[in-house]
C-alpha cells in the first residue's frame, strides 16, 4: 500500500489585505486596519531560515488576493520598490530559493501573466476552488466566482504547473454541488494532467463572525458523516494519481484513510495555520505513531508530489534544490548524517 504523504512547511502569510470578503474568513483584514500587516524581506528571510534550520521543504506564500486593487496598499507596495504584489512574490520566492527551501503559492487568483511569471520560482502552487455554487459567503468576492477560479485552475494547466485545488465544506453548498465542484476539477486534470491533490477543508469557525449571523449565511461545520461521505464521492470520481487530502489540524485523520485520504498536506514544527490559528499543528512524530498503529506508514514528501517530481514538472527554477532534496523515488530525501 502506498504510503500517507505529508510536507514540513513554514507558513508566510505575506499580507492579509484582501480584495475579497469571504464571510468565513478569519485572517483578512481591512487595509485602515492596525491589524493589517505587509511583512517585510527581514521578517520572511528570518521565517525562511527558521524553516530549513527545521528541515522543512516547503515556503508556503498565502495572502490576501489583489490587495494592491486598494490605493493604499498599493502606494504601501510602491514604498518598498514594488509596483504589484506578484513582483514581490517573485522577489520572496528568489530568496526561498537561495536560502534552499521550495515555494508554493496560494494567494488566490492570479491573472495568466501572474501565473506565469511565478511558475518558474514554484515548486507547485494552489488554489481552493472552493465551491462552484454561487453562495451567500461569497458575495462581494469577485475572485470567488467559480467561473473566474475555474478559468485559473485551466490557466495553471495550460501552463502545466502542479496544482493544488479542493473544496471548503460547508459554507452553504449543497451535495449535488460538492459533487458538481469534484467533477469539474476531475474534467480540467483529464485535459491537462496537472492537479496533484485536492484539499476537501472543512470549515471551522472563527470568532470574528458571530453565531447566527453564519447560520444565516449558510455557513455550517460538516459532521464527520459529511466529510467521510465527500471523501467517498471524491475518490470514486477523481482519477487515481488525484491525492485526497484532508488537514489533520481540522480533522482527526485516522479513520479516514479507509474512505480515500492519503495525504495530510503541509504540517509546520515552525509556524502556526494562520487561517485557522486556533488549530495547532499535531506533533509529526505522534501522527506517526497513530498512523502506525492503524498499519499505515506516513512519509514526508516535498510540496510537489513524487509523481509530478518523478516526471520533473516542477517550476524551472527550482529544479536543482528539487533534485537536492528528493529521493530516488519522488519522495524527501532521508539525512543521513
Ligand atoms: O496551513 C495551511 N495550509 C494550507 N495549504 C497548504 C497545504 O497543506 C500544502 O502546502 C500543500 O499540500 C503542498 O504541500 C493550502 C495549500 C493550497 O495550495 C491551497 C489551500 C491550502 C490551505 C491551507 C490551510 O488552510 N492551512
Ligand atoms: C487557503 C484556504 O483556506 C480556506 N479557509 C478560509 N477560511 C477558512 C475557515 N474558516 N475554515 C477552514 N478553511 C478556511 C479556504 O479554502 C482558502 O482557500
Ligand atoms: N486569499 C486566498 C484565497 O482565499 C488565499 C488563501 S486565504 C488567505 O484563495
Ligand atoms: S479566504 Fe482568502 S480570499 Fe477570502 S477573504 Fe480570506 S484572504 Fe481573502
Amino acid at each position: 500500500m502506498k504510503p500517507i504523504t505529508f510536507s514540513k512547511n513554514v507558513f508566510i502569510p505575506v499580507t492579509n489585505v484582501c480584495r475579497n470578503r469571504c464571510a468565513y474568513c478569519g485572517f483578512r483584514r481591512e487595509v485602515g486596519d492596525a491589524e493589517s500587516f505587509l511583512m517585510t524581506e527581514d521578517d520572511v528571510v528570518s521565517i525562511l531560515r527558521a524553516g530549513v534550520l527545521a528541515g522543512c521543504t516547503e515556503a508556503l506564500f498565502t495572502f490576501g488576493e489583489y490587495p494592491e486593487e486598494d490605493p493604499v496598499f498599493l502606494e504601501r507596495l510602491e514604498k518598498i520598490g514594488f509596483s504589484s504584489l506578484s513582483e514581490y512574490v517573485a522577489r520572496l520566492s528568489d530568496l526561498a530559493l537561495e536560502i534552499g527551501i521550495l515555494p508554493h503559492t496560494n494567494g488566490g487568483v492570479l491573472s495568466f501573466d501572474d501565473l506565469k511569471r511565478l511558475a518558474p520560482k514554484n515548486a507547485s502552487m494552489g488554489l481552493m476552488l472552493e465551491t462552484t455554487a454561487n453562495i451567500s459567503a461569497h458575495r462581494n468576492c469577485p475572485g470567488k466566482d467559480p467561473a473566474v477560479r475555474l478559468e485559473m485552475i485551466k490557466n495553471a494547466g495550460i501552463l502545466q504547473i502542479p496544482l493544488t485545488t479542493g473544496l471548503l465544506i460547508g459554507i452553504g453548498e449543497s451535495r449535488a454541488d460538492r459533487v458538481d465542484s469534484i467533477q469539474k476539477i476531475a474534467a480540467l486534470h483529464e485535459r491537462y494532467g496537472h492537479i496533484q491533490e485536492v484539499i476537501l477543508q472543512n470549515y471551522s469557525p472563527k470568532p470574528n463572525l458571530a453565531k447566527d449571523a453564519a447560520r444565516k449565511l449558510g455557513l455550517c461545520p460538516p459532521s464527520r458523516e459529511e466529510m467521510i461521505d465527500t471523501i467517498l464521492m471524491s475518490r470514486q470520481i477523481l482519477p487515481a494519481d488525484v491525492a485526497v487530502q484532508v488537514a489533520p489540524n481540522l480533522i482527526p485523520p485516522l479513520d479516514l484513510i479507509r474512505y480515500g485520504v492519503s495525504d495530510l498536506g503541509g504540517i509546520s514544527p515552525v509556524t502556526i495555520d494562520y487561517i485557522n490559528p486556533e488549530a495547532a499543528w499535531p506533533k509529526i512524530d505522534e501522527l506517526r505513531t497513530t498512523l502506525r498503529s492503524g498499519g499505515y506508514e506516513f512519509k514526508e514528501r516535498l510540496p510537489i508530489h513524487p509523481d509530478f517530481v518523478l516526471k520533473g514538472r516542477s517550476g524551472k527554477e527550482t529544479k536543482p534544490l528539487v533534485a537536492e532534496l528528493a529521493d530516488e523515488n519522488g519522495y524527501r530525501k532521508t539525512k543521513t548524517i
